[in-house]
């Protein structure tokens, strides 16, 4: 989660203060009134309590001015995400308590009243939840509090602390519409769908209701507008005159009667179906809603922020099953069918919207994959000087990325490589002083200090092959440039001076949410779609699956014997290939072209000497026990690419997939966005050349392809001008905070 959007939430944490404040009491009165009042109520006036306390300490960092704190964005992208479902949960409850206390219509029945109040599902779930977000909000407000870096850094990472994050972001999953297998990969869906309520609970509120109404209201408005269009258009053409015409025109009679809201509501809400945390509404046989313009389902299924204000693509809507087709079956494989069946129809006969309209381009992949970085090369090539924007804002940055990097190789050696510190080092670095890695020109002697006790580090680092320990800790890739650039980057921090685009594409910054940055290359249009690549992120991902053109899919070529940052136990090169078999095969990429990009090649050579990467490939049963030793960059790519064909399924797939190797960081040397363009320009060709080993790797020459007039084009971008611009385009650059 990106500074800015903590920022909110803290922000809002600590603006529901009154509502915490009248749950807690209306509870107590209700505590008082009934003296056999279940304990669960006692139990949610101390969680309340919790929360007071929680926010009183929160209030004086809900400041601006943390949102650019380092160590304030460390636990923006550790605990953000968990508290997403905060608020909800506290509107739903203090909806409730004034339908409890309410007097008017909206006041529930004696028997809700009953039920509310004496232990039943709803306070039960209400408190589960709560409690889960209480949790989540103490281990924020200790990790706030903790003295150094370090310290915040063990409480976060520590395992009951992690598995109370992750259930508190299980809270949220149930907001999030989810619908295609790519989201559930990695999900524990099972214990969400047995433990989770809140969607009934949600339902049940006034505001989703009130939406839902809204929601059909259109639907019918638009509905008889299309008919009354038809019928002027096709009075004289279809009159009927066979037994089925007049079957079809006593159905358009009745379609175009006025529906009666009660009758309506009843059919839209039938029967419902659960699949997994999704609950889709299945529309009875005699209903004629079914050929109603779409009822949207975003207000429970959808993420809030990706939602209808933005205009962006949501859930697929239910009501465009083609009304000729079979109704269908109860389940999600009926339903899936219809689905299918309405889009394949569709598919046939609209052409493609890409054709019409910007090609939108979406950028999919495991976390580290490369997916921001390569989506910062491609801007880096393609953007005019002015809207580059003031990189020297960046540089705390880029101080910090390499601080972190030389601080968990440093945890490392001392946990597991036995390796003494000299005492002044590990003070400087393993105690670091907050203001100075906020800003290091604030304290330049300082900053230099801390420079020259990596150096002075620099022989153990070198001796130690830490790469053996990439499984258990989350190296930083780029963590041996950083550090052999140690002094120019104290200087460049002190002096307060532009980062270079190799140290901006070498930061890490975590992704969440969804992202879209519009690109132009010779006169084209991208709209290409960033999303955070971790698990918990990929939930998000089917906001954007919608009408895309093209997926890249940067595969992070050194990802075995690395493990996964939200999951110790998962290999990064298992997960890539998971999700690419799953977004590859789903119906929603089945028009699209993919392009896989095989990334970090600068430092793929080094890591295949430090790893067994023909282990890998054996355990894996990429290749077989037969075959011969495999040790070499080439051969190992060739067996991947072949290991990634042989997921995909499908008559004819295979012509839309397309493999690149880049890499992403040395963009003046060599630069994939040309290809890259080329084959977002050229879809349909089908026999482009990939890059060769070593033909990525020579110095950047110019480019030029023959005109139709017989000249030569200069097709060389343009890259590593200096950057000027606003402070606001530098937050921006890195494509964290276009949040839709
Ligand atoms: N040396 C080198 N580093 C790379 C290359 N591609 C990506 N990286 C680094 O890999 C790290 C992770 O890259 P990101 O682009 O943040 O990965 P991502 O896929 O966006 O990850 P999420 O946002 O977590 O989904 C960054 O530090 C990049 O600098 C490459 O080709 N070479
Ligand atoms: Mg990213």
């Amino acid at each position: 989660m990106d500074p800015v959007t903590i920022f909110q939430t803290v922000g809002t944490i600590v603006s529901l203060g009154e509502v915490v404040i009248k749950c807690i009491t209306r509870l107590s009165a209700l505590k008082a009134q009934f003296h056999d009042a279940p304990i669960i109520v006692t139990s949610m006036i101390g969680q309340l309590h919790m929360v007071k306390i929680a926010q009183d300490q929160l209030s004086p960092l809900n400041s601006p001015n943390f949102a650019h704190d380092a160590r304030y964005r460390q636990l923006a992208s550790q605990i953000g995400n968990a508290l997403d479902s905060f608020s909800p949960i506290l509107l739903t409850l203090g909806r409730q308590l004034d339908r409890y206390e309410g007097s008017s219509v909206n006041r529930m029945t004696a028997k809700s009243r009953m039920g509310f109040l004496h232990g039943e599902r709803e306070m039960t779930n209400l408190s589960i939840l709560l409690d889960r977000q209480v949790n989540a909000l103490n281990l924020l407000l200790s990790a706030i509090q903790c003295q150094t870096w370090t310290q915040q850094s063990d409480i976060i990472t520590l395992k009951e602390s992690q598995s109370i994050l992750r259930l508190a972001q299980d809270c949220s999953s149930s907001l999030f519409g989810l619908e295609d297998v790519a989201s559930f990969i990695s999900e524990n869906t099972a214990a969400i769908s047995t433990e989770f309520e809140f969607d009934d609970v949600l339902r049940s509120t006034l505001l989703y209701q009130a939406a839902e109404r809204s929601h059909l209201r259109q639907a019918i408005r638009a509905k008889k507008t299309k008919d009354i269009d038809n019928a002027s258009t096709n009075s004289l053409a279809q009159r009927p005159t066979t037994t089925s015409g007049l079957k079809r025109a006593f159905q358009t009679m009745r379609l175009s009667k006025p529906i009666a809201m009660p009758d309506i509501l009843k059919a839209r809400r039938g029967i419902r179906v659960d699949i997994g945390r999704e609950t889709i509404v299945e529309i009875p046989e005699d209903s004629v809603v079914t050929e109603g313009k779409p009822l949207q389902e975003s207000s429970a299924h959808s993420n809030p922020s990706l939602g209808e204000d933005t205009g962006q693509p949501t859930q697929p809507l239910l009501s465009e099953i083609d009304p000729g087709s079979p109704r269908p079956q109860s389940g999600f494989g009926g339903w899936r069918k219809a689905f299918q069946r309405r889009t394949s129809n569709a598919r046939d006969t609209k052409p493609h919207r890409h054709h019409r309209e910007v090609p939108k381009v979406l950028l999919l992949g495991a976390s580290g994959g490369g997916k921001s970085t390569l989506i910062n090369a491609l801007r880096l090539s393609t953007e005019a000087e002015d809207v580059r924007g003031n990189r020297s804002d960046l540089r705390a940055l880029v101080w910090n990325n390499m601080l972190d990097s030389v601080r968990e190789f440093l945890r490392a050696m001392e946990e597991w490589g036995d390796v003494p510190i000299m005492a002044s080092a590990r003070t400087l670095l393993l105690d670091p002083c907050t203001d100075c890695d906020r800003d290091p020109a604030i304290n330049p002697e300082h900053t230099r200090e801390v420079a020259r006790a990596i150096l002075s580090l620099r022989p153990t680092l070198n001796s130690q092959n830490v790469v053996k320990w990439g499984n258990v800790y989350q190296f930083h890739d780029n963590a041996e440039y950083y550090i052999e650039n140690v002094d120019r980057l104290a200087e460049q921090a002190v002096q307060r001076s532009v980062p270079t685009d190799g140290d901006l594409l070498r930061t890490q910054v975590t992704t969440t949410g969804v992202h879209r940055t519009t690109l132009t290359y010779q006169g084209s249009q991208f709209c290409v779609y960033d999303v955070g690549g971790e698990r918990s992120e990929r939930k998000k991902w089917v906001h954007a699956y919608e009408d895309v053109s093209a997926v890249i899919y940067p595969v992070d070529t050194t990802g075995y014997e690395k493990s996964l940052r939200e999951a110790e136990n998962v290999d990064r090169m298992l997960e890539q290939f998971v999700i690419l078999e799953s977004i590859s095969n789903s119906r929603w990429f089945a028009q699209s072209s993919f392009i896989i990009v095989f990334t970090k090649m600068d430092l793929l050579e080094g890591y295949l000497k430090d790893t067994d990467v023909d282990a890998f490939l054996r355990s894996a049963k990429i290749i077989s026990d037969t075959e011969p030793r495999i040790t070499a960059v080439d051969e190992y790519l060739s067996h991947l690419e072949r290991h990634f064909r042989k997921l995909v399924r499908g008559a004819n797939s295979q012509e839309r997939f397309r493999f690149i190797r880049a890499n992403l960081v040395d963009i003046d040397k060599h630069n994939p966005a040309i290809d890259i363009f080329d084959m977002l320009e050229n879809p349909d060709r089908s026999t482009f050349t990939p890059l060769e080993e070593g033909e990525g790797f020579s110095e950047k020459e110019p480019v030029s392809r023959a005109t139709d007039d017989g000249t030569s084009e200069d097709l060389s971008l343009d890259v590593g001008r200096p950057p000027v611009g606003n402070p606001e385009e530098a937050r921006c650059w890195l494509g964290r905070s276009l949040i839709i």
